[in-house]
């Protein structure tokens, strides 16, 4: 029985080829392993890198009968005439060295390298460089100035020496010095003719300088009469300067130069591909260690090269080693590397394979890193539908969020910086003057008091009574505005409600009450361990957490105790973003950060006692980075905040607390503005018009009504689910009008869906408030 099979011949031994042959001439391809047929490689030695085993597949074909013979390139071969139908010819079909068969260029992964360097192209490098040359300079000219008393005495010493030196020179240059030895040899060896020769030469050339400093001497006198006598003071002064600084100079010596440096050049630690090979050698993985000892396997894709302040290595780790296998081990990398554990910053590139590591060293610690200011800090404005600058990375490059339809959680072990990082979040919707915001610090140290300004509702107190109360009513407000956003997205037209959510478009429309609320809780810990207010909270915030992003509300959490205790697992799991700053052990770490994230390398835990403001932030991009919240102090923040209420005063959105209406909420005995409403309504009266209500209102409760008007009216009911529309009903002259108000069965509506709400959490009432 004869089998056909392509030649083995490297012309045709890639794929191409195989695909050429005829549909009708192939037979079935056999894919055969290296036990079957043991066919060696003899160009395996020519392949370069690819030394290792191959498995070779076999392309195999019974000739039928009646055909002729095979095409040019297949080799016939006799087979085993007991062997069972296919005798296998076996035809390499891995790569030839160096071509990836099937990729056209365009379809391969090739990095592009940026032509122009990121100290041009990228913007925070860039300015980095410009604020480095200002402070240089700035530091030169002090330093030089503070010395010109030092400088001048110096001058003053060495100006004789100079003079002297000038002269000597000028002497030994009219006196032909320099051909002094010459003639000195020659009177040494006796020899006349030779000094006779010397002697005239030097005689002639010092009658012929002697010439030229005469005539030279002409013009410099009379320089010298004209900037003595009739030059201008300061050109005479400048000359002087000139002069005397140049005999200065030339009195000076060349170990002690007139001018100190003023800066002494700090070498910039390297990182080369030995160190890195070293270090990885020594991290105690037996693939890496084995790969380290062959001398192959560790490769660098891209040369080593300075990314901002440090240096950036793209790594391909052995097979089988993964960046997560390294990023386990920083601490024992940054050893190795005999670099501060703040420097060495390794993390995997989303862009490649698993096995790729970015390692960056930065030239400095992180935490002493000098902080980068807020870019938002002094003007811009933000909208929470677009990405904020939010932190900087261990390179210094900025990290944005996205807030809109994501909650964040943000947890660490006391005095990390939660607070700061929050006080970002904050200021930035801040300066969104859409965004009606909600913030409650239960820490009571006043860290957000800066926000009052612009906050709907506010309250900073240490987890008391009052605090958690005014924190719960907030939540309810919120949590019953789900049900209404809800409705009122339904009710849109249909082109405004393509996505069924809160759009830019919907948020901007005021009147569909559909803009973007954020609510901030700062130590939440206080409020969902409490025993009263705890498993409602959890309910509130679940609801909120869950069905808010959709609807234009977003939640974030601050809490110094991430445990199950003190922090729902359900509210944590469903928190889209996270920054875990430092913690103490795996279980906060992977509550902040979410399930199995010590486990891969996500470890808040290694952070030190230096590394305030630092963390790992979560779910804001493909990839998990390490950043440092900008820092905004309290006094740079009451600066924000000035212009954020600007904004929002010119933007007509200043509500709630920021109102004027904050003391009302939070002390006082509580009562509800549904039954106040119902109070002041006369019994038979089915319609009243808001400016009515609101007189009556102020007889009511003088203290705590006086100043509304029907616009505050219908923002106070809008959260208790009654909206106020046209009604025909008596006005305040007594003549019937069709105007804004109320009517009773919208009211009792209203009061009804309240008191079932809030009996359902705590049996507090419809619509409540304090005064
Ligand atoms: N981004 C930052 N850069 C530099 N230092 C920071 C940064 N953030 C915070 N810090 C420092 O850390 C200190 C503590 O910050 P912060 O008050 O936010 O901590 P906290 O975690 O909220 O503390 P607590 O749990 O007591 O409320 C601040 O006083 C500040 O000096």
């Amino acid at each position: 029985m004869r089998f056909i099979g392509r030649k083995t011949n490297d012309e045709n031994d890639d794929r191409d080829d195989v695909q050429d042959v005829p549909g009708e001439q192939m037979g079935e391809v056999v894919p055969l392993h290296r036990d079957t047929a043991p066919i060696q490689d003899t160009n395996d030695d020519e392949a370069g890198e690819q030394t290792g085993p191959r498995v070779q597949d076999v392309i195999a074909r019974e000739i039928p009968a009646g055909e002729s013979a095979p095409p040019a390139d297949f080799e016939v071969v006799d087979g085993d005439e007991d062997a069972d139908e296919v005798a296998p010819v076996v035809m390499r079909v891995d790569p030839l060295p160096g071509s990836v068969p099937g990729l056209f260029p365009w379809d391969r992964t090739d990095e592009r390298r940026a032509p122009i360097p990121l100290w041009v192209s990228d913007a925070a490098t860039r300015r980095a460089a410009i604020t480095w040359a200002g402070e240089m300079a700035k530091h030169k000219a002090k330093f030089h100035a503070v010395r010109t008393p030092l400088y001048a005495a110096r001058v003053a010493v060495r100006v004789p020496r100079g003079g002297v030196r000038v002269l000597r020179d000028y002497t030994r240059w009219v006196s032909d010095a320099e051909t002094r030895p010459l003639r000195n040899e020659a009177v040494r060896k006796a020899d006349a003719v030779e000094h006779m020769k010397l002697a005239q030469k030097t005689a002639e050339r010092q009658k012929a300088r002697l010439a030229i400093s005469g005539a030279l001497s002409v013009p410099v006198l009379a320089g010298l009469a004209v900037v003595v006598f009739a030059a201008p003071v300061p050109v005479a002064v400048l000359l002087a300067i000139g002069a005397v600084s140049w005999l200065g100079v030339r009195g000076g010596t060349e170990d002690k130069p007139l001018i100190g440096r003023a800066v002494v050049t700090g070498k910039v630690p390297e990182l080369t591909s030995d160190m890195i090979i070293r270090a990885l050698g020594s991290l105690n993985n037996s693939l890496l260690n084995a790969a380290v000892k062959s001398g192959r396997g560790v490769t660098f894709p891209n040369p080593i090269h300075r990314d901002g302040p440090g240096w950036r290595a793209d790594i391909d780790l052995p097979y089988g080693v993964t960046a997560n296998d390294i990023m386990d081990k920083r601490k024992a990398l940054a050893s190795a590397l005999r670099r501060p554990l703040g420097c060495v910053w390794p993390e995997p590139d989303a862009d490649q394979h698993e096995g790729r590591l970015i390692l960056w060293v930065g030239d400095k610690d992180m935490a002493k890193s000098p902080a980068t200011p807020w870019p938002l800090a002094k003007a811009g404005k933000v909208s929470l539908f677009e990405r904020f600058a939010f932190a900087t990375d261990q390179r210094g490059r900025m990290v944005t969020l996205l807030l809109m339809f994501e909650n964040m959680l943000i947890g660490a072990m006391p005095r990390f910086g939660k607070t700061f990082a929050l006080r970002v979040v904050l200021l930035a919707a801040a300066l969104d003057p859409t965004v009606e915001m909600y913030v409650y610090e239960l820490k009571g140290t006043g860290d957000l008091d800066s926000l009052e300004q612009v906050a709907h509702r506010f309250h900073s107190g240490p987890g008391d009574d009052p605090a958690l109360n005014a924190t719960m009513a907030g939540l309810r407000e919120v949590y019953a505005e789900l049900e209404t956003r809800a409705h009122a997205i339904k009710r849109l037209p249909v082109d405004l409600r393509k996505e069924n959510k809160v759009t830019p478009e919907i948020a901007a429309k005021r009147s569909l009450g559909l803009y973007p609320v954020l609510v901030a809780i700062d130590e939440c810990q206080e409020l969902f361990s409490d025993k009263t207010h705890g498993a409602e909270a959890e309910d509130l915030c679940l609801g909120i957490i869950k069905r808010g992003p959709a609807l234009g509300i977003m939640l974030v959490l601050a809490t110094q105790r991430p445990d199950s205790d003190s922090l729902p697992t359900g509210v944590s799991a469903n928190a889209g973003i996270r920054l875990c700053l430092k913690v103490m052990g795996q279980t906060e770490n992977d509550m902040v950060l979410g399930t199995s994230s010590y486990k891969n390398g996500l470890r808040a835990t290694e952070f030190t006692i230096k590394d305030k403001g630092i963390g790992i932030l979560k779910g804001h991009a493909d990839a998990h980075q390490t950043v440092r919240s900008y820092y905004i102090d309290g006094p740079a923040a009451e600066q924000i905040v000035k212009r954020a209420r600007a904004l929002r005063e010119t933007a007509g959105t200043i509500t709630g607390h920021a109102a004027g209406e904050a003391t009302a909420v939070n002390t006082g005995p509580r009562f509800s503005l549904l039954d106040d409403i119902t109070a002041v309504m006369a019994p038979g009266e089915d319609k009243v018009h808001s400016e009515t209500i609101c007189d009556r209102l102020e007889d009511l409760r003088p203290d705590f009504y006086k100043g509304w008007d029907a616009t505050g009216l219908a923002n106070a009911l809008k959260p208790l689910g009654l909206k106020t529309d046209q009604v025909w009903a008596t006005g305040t002259n007594g003549k019937p009008a069709n105007r804004r108000g109320i009517t009773r069965t919208d009211l009792d509506k209203a009061r009804a869906a309240n008191t079932k709400t809030n009996t359902k959490r705590d049996g507090g009432e419809g619509g409540e408030v304090t005064a």
